[in-house]
């Protein structure tokens, strides 16, 4: 089998849970495939444990979107899948019209690289029934990953303090593609290179590595091995100096250093894979110095993620660059971000949009209901409140008041005059086609910055961040309240019966 060419057959289409396929039937042989709705794409609680989430993957959703048809083989495969009794699932009719389906949906989405938080939507789909719930899992496929990964590098670089972290994490990494898409979010969270030559390809982002214990282990002796890698690579020499004895390492990393030297190049530095970092950088740090190689960096690795990095740089560690692998591409503490896809709003026969509401035994999962929009309140470049609100409602410039959805005692009264204030939904579709252009991925990656920077540290900690006010507009949470009583007691007259 060839992966790309056997395995996608250059359409990623059927890349969606059959559920979707059956639903999309049944709305179509019900009549209901070209009603409009509303579907709303987002998370309930941050990774981590964290007090911020960084988002990414629009441009691979844009980019699936832009490719949305279904291909003959796909329709193929569709047309002979058989049900129990041997009759086909999909019947003729069915087929042509995914045949003759136009991608006709208008997306809003929050651009790559921004901070978000619960329950706003990261992206919004407004179309027909069918095309809206075919795209529920592919874009939580893609969004709930990337977002994720961009999420755990965000934690990692803030711990670093702004000291290069290069991600290492193709060997570890779930799969191919989990592989290339971490690597981007990686990128977009802050890390300064990934060692996956194939990302850098596809990608643009910066390749960097050392070299392995094996290089050392292929020579007679440690020495002769820094020196043939010296001689290789005479510019760009970071010595691994723990395949035997680090100390003794270090030494021979110097000796090479100092052949170097003689010849008029640099060694660029060590790195300590292995024992406790704190006291064998320390210890490289000043045996450094005193060789006269005190800009030669060290670069540690070795299972590390933001909580050891926060540790040995309270520790005074002398590391100046950090390789992160495993713990930041598999995101090893939080497997999965959780984001969901929900309908919101239905139009109706007469053309009027009708909000609805789903009930839940935990009030976190009731969602919210209608067409949104998400604004971002500042002051002095620094990020105040969210406010999610309904797409018509006219906002008092005299003052609202935005209201915890997972607690309504939570409050906060907006003055807007006081503040600058962003739209973070933007249109991203209209209609089926592209109106957005998407930035270079240094750009995301530059936005993500400058978003990270304008939050509060108290968000940002490690450990118990202070919990950044997102509500929802006075009017929204009313109308909420109003469609959950209903629903109630429609559920409990039900009940009666
Ligand atoms: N000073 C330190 N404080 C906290 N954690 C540290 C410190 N130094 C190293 N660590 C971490 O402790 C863990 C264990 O490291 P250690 O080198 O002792 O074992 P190891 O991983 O088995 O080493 P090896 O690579 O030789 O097998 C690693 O995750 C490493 O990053
Ligand atoms: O620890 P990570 O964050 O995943 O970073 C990547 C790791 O991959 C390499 O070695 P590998 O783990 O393959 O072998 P080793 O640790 O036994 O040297 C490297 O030396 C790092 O230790
Ligand atoms: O280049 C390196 O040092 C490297 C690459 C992958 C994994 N660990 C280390
Ligand atoms: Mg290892």
């Amino acid at each position: 089998m060839k992966i790309t060419k056997d395995l996608y057959q250059g359409s990623l289409t059927l890349l969606t849970d059959f559920y979707q396929l059956t639903m999309a039937y049944a709305y179509w042989k019900s009549g209901k495939g070209e009603q409009e709705a509303i579907f709303n794409l987002f998370f309930r609680k941050h990774p981590f444990q964290g007090g911020f989430t960084l988002t990414a993957g629009l441009d691979y959703v844009i980019d699936y979107l832009d490719n949305f048809k279904f291909k003959k083989e796909d329709l193929q495969y569709l047309g002979e899948m058989k049900a129990k009794d041997g009759s086909a699932v999909f019947e003729e009719g069915f087929l042509d019209y995914l045949d003759n389906l136009q991608f006709s949906c208008d997306i809003e989405a929050i651009e790559e690289g921004t901070v978000v938080f619960p329950n706003m939507p990261l992206i919004r789909v407004k179309g027909p029934l069918i095309q809206c719930q075919l795209l529920e899992t592919p874009l939580l496929n893609i969004i709930n990953f990337q977002t994720l990964i961009a999420t755990k590098a965000a934690r990692v670089n803030l711990a670093a303090k702004g000291a290069p972290v290069l991600e290492f994490g193709l060997r570890r990494a779930q799969g191919i593609d989990g592989a290339l898409a971490a690597s981007r979010a990686s990128f977009i969270g802050g890390c300064s290179s990934t060692s996956n030559v194939m990302a850098g390809k596809l990608f643009g982002i910066p390749v960097s590595g050392t070299h392995a214990h094996s290089w050392i282990m292929s020579f007679e002796t440690e020495l002769e091995a820094f020196e043939a890698y010296a001689d290789a690579f005479p510019d760009q020499c970071i010595f691994l100096v723990d395949t035997y004895d680090t100390i003794n390492g270090i030494k021979n990393a110097i000796k090479v250093g100092l052949v170097l030297r003689a010849k008029g190049k640099e060694m660029m530095g060590i790195r300590i894979d292995s024992g406790d970092l704190t006291y064998f950088s320390n210890k490289a740090r000043q045996m450094l110095d005193e060789a006269g190689f005190p800009d030669a960096k060290i670069v540690a690795s070795n299972d590390l993620d933001e909580h050891l990095i926060s540790s040995l740089n309270t520790q005074e560690a002398s590391i100046d660059i950090w390789g992160v692998g495993t713990k930041l591409v598999t995101a090893f503490d939080q497997p999965a971000l959780g984001a969901v896809y929900k309908l919101s709003a239905i139009k109706d026969e007469t053309g009027e949009w009708v909000p609805k509401i789903k009930l839940s035994q935990q009030s976190l999962k009731i969602n919210i209901p209608g067409a949104h929009r998400v604004r971002r309140y500042s002051s002095n470049g620094k990020a105040v409140a969210d406010m999610i609100y309904l797409e018509n409602q006219e906002i008092n410039p005299r003052g609202t008041v935005i209201i915890d959805p997972s607690d309504p005692t939570r409050r906060k009264r907006i003055m807007p005059a006081f503040y600058q204030e962003e739209e973070l939904l933007i249109p991203i579709f209209k209609g089926g086609k592209v109106i957005y252009k998407s930035p270079s991925l240094l750009d995301i990656k530059e936005r993500a910055k400058c978003q990270l920077a304008a939050f509060d540290s108290s968000h940002k900690r490690l450990v118990n961040p202070h919990l950044y006010p997102v509500g929802l507009e006075e009017n929204l949470h009313h109308l909420r309240m109003e469609l959950v009583l209903k629903a109630k007691k429609f559920e409990n007259e039900k009940d009666e019966f």
